[in-house]
């Protein structure tokens, strides 16, 4: 149940867990599968019900920045950005950051999650190991549209039972029939059937967290019929500022949190373990406030070192890129939608009565994920940081309208991203306040290597939109961009975080001289706090995150599990 009060708290719990995005809220459910288990959930934001622009997959764009729900961050000035501070956007509420994403589902590839084995020592967080896990997160669903998707996906890689609702587009655009035109044109962009089944190189239908035309939210594992559990108790606006030791040991089963915004400082202690899943920047804040971290960072703020750990806020990894914008020469793209209120106001109507048209699907109805050439000069003197030769370098998002929209013409959108950076930050704080806002340092563009996958991206959407299969449609570029000194320009000037930040807690084996976590995902160096978020993930897929998420939490409940098997008697077991 929702509490509509801290004084409705029970006396004891057996898991305390902190955050409501896809790393906590999967976690309590799965948690709480069984009766003998009493679960706390404390979420920092509120319910996020009934929020229309949440609900309707494509109003997603303008859920962040600056809204009541992103906690509004901004990055420190990034050199490679020409000193800019763009936003860093993180949801806040029940849902967390996937209530205010883009929905896009994507794994990343065998090779990506392969190195999560290799980097945490543990065999079981490969590919083979967290497929099933993936499996067991979603619940594939049928286009709202009724069209035929054979040849659009891959059954056998999907999960149908699960509870995050993911699905291909439900209404078709102007442009599906070109993009696809271009990959039977030119052999750069080959078809790729299903941009989730380990491989992924090309251009294949976007596969969306939409459950029959309404986003699907980590907000889905927290449906009625579990917050109804008797042994699940969620406190909404309890801001958790540090996580402490019971009676003096390095025992970490206790947390002082707010209570209500502006409200006093409690505390509660779990009888098992205390699970952070605050997100990739939270968690570290956390962990730093409650003294594990960098000695030279707490020392001076006056935080007294429980655990001299310098990887806790390392090795941040993002993705990083930009946009370029052609005018078109149709009328059929939604910057007539997001223009014309009343056609913006009837397709929600449809929306709201039937959950058919535009409003149904995110922005894109393809994606792409391409590589540079194996014999690109460049890697004559860098190393590829891909994870494979068949992991991307950059990615495509193919937008028919932009938003938020000019005031006249009409244009295709197309986001370029490395996907494959080679650039590190790091999350850190300045203030023993706990409640301070955190430096964030993504280092953006740091190594040229990753200004110049996305220059060579944008190149390649030159080439892209120059195939007959557009001929008539595009007019002219937004900005002209020939040499790379003007590309690389323009990039530093536009570039933004592609909001995939992981890493901060990382997961590394139990021995290592680095990493937070271990393969079990316990905190090391203390007993009964774990992390369950982005920010154990080890290394970034070349994918969007929330998948690796709900994957990495499905296993760590099985972990966790496996762990107190007095309290887990009916064991839920993975099917593959
Ligand atoms: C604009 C944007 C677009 C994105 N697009 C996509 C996309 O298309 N596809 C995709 O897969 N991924 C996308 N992502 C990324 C994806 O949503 C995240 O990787 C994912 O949500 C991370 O899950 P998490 O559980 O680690 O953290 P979060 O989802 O961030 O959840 C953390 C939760 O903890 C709460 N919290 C934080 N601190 C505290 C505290 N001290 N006490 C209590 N509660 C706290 C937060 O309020 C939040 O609810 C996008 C992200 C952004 C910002």
């Amino acid at each position: 149940v929702i509490l509509k009060h801290s004084s409705q708290l029970k006396k004891s719990y057996d898991f305390i867990i902190v955050g409501a995005g896809p790393g906590g809220a999967t976690t309590a459910n799965r948690l709480t599968e069984s009766a003998g288990v009493n679960v706390l959930l404390l979420e920092a934001g509120g319910a996020n019900d009934g929020v229309l622009e949440i609900d309707v997959p494509q109003l997603c764009v303008t859920l962040t920045p600056n809204t009541p729900w992103d906690w509004n961050f901004t990055t420190v000035p990034q050199d490679g950005l020409l000193g800019r501070t763009p936003p860093f956007p993180r949801g806040i509420g029940l849902g967390g950051t996937s209530a205010v994403n883009c929905l896009v589902y994507t794994r990343g590839t065998k090779s990506d999650i392969d190195t999560w084995a290799a980097l945490s020592g543990d065999e079981s967080w490969g590919w083979d190991g967290v497929l099933p896990y993936f499996k067991k997160s979603e619940k594939f669903n049928l286009p709202v549209d009724g069209h035929n998707v054979s040849g659009q996906f891959r059954a056998e890689v999907h999960g149908f039972h699960g509870i995050i609702g993911v699905s291909v587009p439900g209404a078709g655009r102007a442009t599906d029939d070109r993009v696809i035109a271009v990959t039977r044109e030119l052999e750069e962009f080959p078809f790729q059937v299903d941009i989730n089944s380990g491989e992924h190189l090309g251009i294949g239908w976007t596969q969306a967290l939409i459950d029959r035309g309404v986003r699907s939210s980590s907000k889905a594992y927290l449906a009625p019929k579990y917050l109804n559990r008797k042994n699940l108790d969620v406190l909404l606006h309890a801001r958790v500022s540090r996580v402490l030791p019971t009676d003096g040991a390095l025992f970490l089963n206790s947390i002082e949190f707010q209570d209500g915004e502006g409200g006093e400082l409690k505390h509660l202690t779990a009888s098992k373990e205390v699970i952070l899943s605050a997100g990739a920047v939270h968690t570290p804040v956390i962990l730093l406030h409650s003294g594990i971290g960098d000695s030279e960072v707490l020392t001076p703020l006056g935080i007294p070192v429980l655990v001299h750990n310098p990887s806790v806020g390392q090795n941040l990894t993002d993705h990083v890129g930009c946009s370029i914008t052609f005018e078109v020469n149709s009328t059929k793209t939604l910057d007539e939608v997001w223009r014309k209120d009343s056609l913006k106001d009837a397709l929600i109507t449809e929306w709201r009565e039937k959950k058919t048209g535009l409003m149904v699907d995110t922005s894109e109805n393809q994606v792409a994920f391409l590589r540079l050439p194996d014999d690109d000069p460049i890697f004559e003197t860098h190393e590829d940081p891909a994870s494979g030769p068949t992991t991307a370098h950059f990615e495509f998002l193919f937008q028919n309208g932009v938003f938020p929209t000019k005031d006249s013409g009409n244009y295709f959108n197309l986001p370029v991203g490395a996907v494959s950076p080679a650039s590190r930050g790091f999350i850190t704080i300045n203030s023993s306040d706990p409640f301070a806002v955190p430096l964030i340092d993504p280092r953006l563009l740091s190594e040229d290597i990753d200004i110049y996958m996305v220059r060579q991206g944008i190149k390649t959407g030159q080439r892209f939109v120059a195939a007959k299969a557009w001929d008539g449609y595009f007019i002219r570029p937004l900005v002209n961009l020939t040499s790379d000194d003007e590309i690389d320009q323009y990039i530093r000037e536009n570039a933004v975080s592609f909001f995939h930040p992981v890493a901060t807690a990382a997961m590394s084996p139990v021995n290592a001289s680095w990493g937070v976590v271990d393969p079990n995902l316990l905190v090391k160096g203390v007993s009964g706090l774990r992390v369950v978020d982005a920010s154990v993930v080890p290394r970034l897929p070349a994918a969007h995150t929330s998948a690796a998420v709900y994957g990495v939490a499905e296993k760590a409940a099985d972990i966790i599990k496996a762990t107190y098997p007095e309290l887990f008697s009916n064991r839920a077991t993975v099917k593959a």
